[in-house]
């Protein structure tokens, strides 16, 4: 493909993007491997430039953009010789017409940026969110002697992370093969740390998900004790136990949860848990740098929803520790809606309960927690806040 062909590739490609985001439908990564199975002419080189090309307009632009080309003509607007490229020759966008639209640019739509702002996210912060987040490892401590690294990687701000450059092809390493690295952003094994798992404990994680944060906390336990993951998914939940195998973690025990009827499912662990982690279903602000198109899905009303059903998870693993146990509540949002007040909500509701201040080597305080931010940690974005059952 010329260089013409992949910018009016990308521009088609933005333009299904658009459609499913409004719709709610196919995510962009979705959309780009269809549109590259029915393209068998774009070689690798073609696929990964409109690749970057289709994500330069996404996180280009912070809100939903009028069309691919408006979208493609933000990113032009800073970069002479890719609008060089709208020049109308075979297979190229059409040239440039004076007083096109331009998509507008931001960090994101008003009302989220707002909220951003209000929960101490500056634009500075906001903008860091849009870069592109580097390829970060967990050494698995249980397999720690089969991790022969082909290239040593940064430390991190977490004590088993490494970090790479965006796009290092770490799952094609024997050490991933054998188990011995996980793929986990490092403010991700961070706020694992912060619930303090030891061996032999009985530990909950709440909303296992895959079981990223279940692998960290297994190794964190030595395998030793009782580690139980739930998640009311039953496709994610499915893969974790491949995964635990892979890693070494054999205490691990899955169950499928009823959302709505969670409680049910539990109630032989009620009063008994020594550690419960809440990994909250939440909006995903602090993701976006892998992420970005999320924040074009994003709704008030969505926010209101994922808040709500947040606060109950935290009453119902309230009910599972013991006294003297804790919790600890994760979100990768940097919305205070999800973050510090509902923490400051739930600690005026549960009397019986206290925040621990939480020293992981990175953070700021914020409420009655910490906050990781990808532009003062390096990190995605996280809250996370320790309690104690008194
Ligand atoms: C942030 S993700 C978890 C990620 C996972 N802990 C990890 O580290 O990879 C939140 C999870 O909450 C799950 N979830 C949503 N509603 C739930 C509910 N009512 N009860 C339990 N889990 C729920 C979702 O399916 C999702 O897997």
């Amino acid at each position: 493909m010329t260089p013409q062909a992949r910018v009016q590739a990308a521009i088609e490609v933005l333009d299904a993007v658009i459609i499913a985001a409004k719709a709610k439908a196919a995510p962009a990564d979705r959309i780009l491997s269809d549109w590259f199975r029915s393209r068998r002419y774009a070689g690798s080189k073609d696929r990964r430039a409109v690749r970057e090309l289709v994500y330069a307009g996404i996180r280009q632009c912070g809100d939903i953009p009028a069309s691919g080309r408006a979208a493609m003509l933000r990113v032009a607007h800073g970069d002479p010789a890719l609008a060089a490229l709208f020049d109308g020759s075979r297979h190229a966008p059409a040239p440039l017409v004076a007083g096109e639209p331009v998509a507008w640019g931001g960090s994101a739509p008003g009302w989220l940026a707002q909220a951003l702002a209000a929960s101490g996210i500056d634009a500075e912060s906001q903008a860091a969110l849009m870069q592109r987040a580097p390829v970060d490892i967990r050494i698995n401590s249980l397999k720690a002697a089969l991790a022969d690294l082909p290239e040593p990687g940064e430390p991190t701000v977490a004590p088993h992370g490494r970090r790479f450059p965006p796009d290092t092809p770490v799952e094609q390493w024997p050490g991933f093969q054998a188990g011995a690295i996980e793929v986990q952003d490092a403010g991700s094994q961070l706020v694992c740390e912060a619930l303090g798992a030891r061996p032999g404990e009985a530990v909950v994680d709440l909303c296992a998900g895959a079981g990223g944060k279940t692998l960290a906390l297994g190794a964190a336990m030595d395998d030793r004790g009782r580690l139980l993951a739930c998640d009311a998914d039953r496709a994610r939940l499915s893969r974790l136990p491949p995964r635990a195998a892979r890693a070494g973690v054999t205490i691990a025990e899955t169950r499928l949860l009823d959302a709505g009827r969670e409680g049910e499912a539990l109630r032989d662990w009620v009063g008994t848990a020594d550690a419960v982690l809440i990994d909250a279903p939440c909006s995903g602000t602090g993701t976006w740098r892998r992420n970005p198109e999320s924040r074009w899905r994003l709704t008030p009303a969505e926010v209101a929803r994922l808040a709500a059903l947040q606060q109950r998870l935290l009453g119902l693993a309230a009910t599972l520790v013991r006294p003297g146990g804790r919790l600890a509540y994760v979100v990768c949002s940097l919305l205070d809606a999800e973050g510090a007040d509902q923490i400051a909500a739930f600690l005026g509701a549960h009397p019986g309960w206290r925040a621990v201040p939480l020293a992981l080597g990175a953070g700021q305080v914020h409420g009655a927690g910490l906050r990781l931010t990808p532009g003062a940690d390096g990190t995605d974005g996280f809250f996370v806040a320790r309690l104690e059952r008194l």
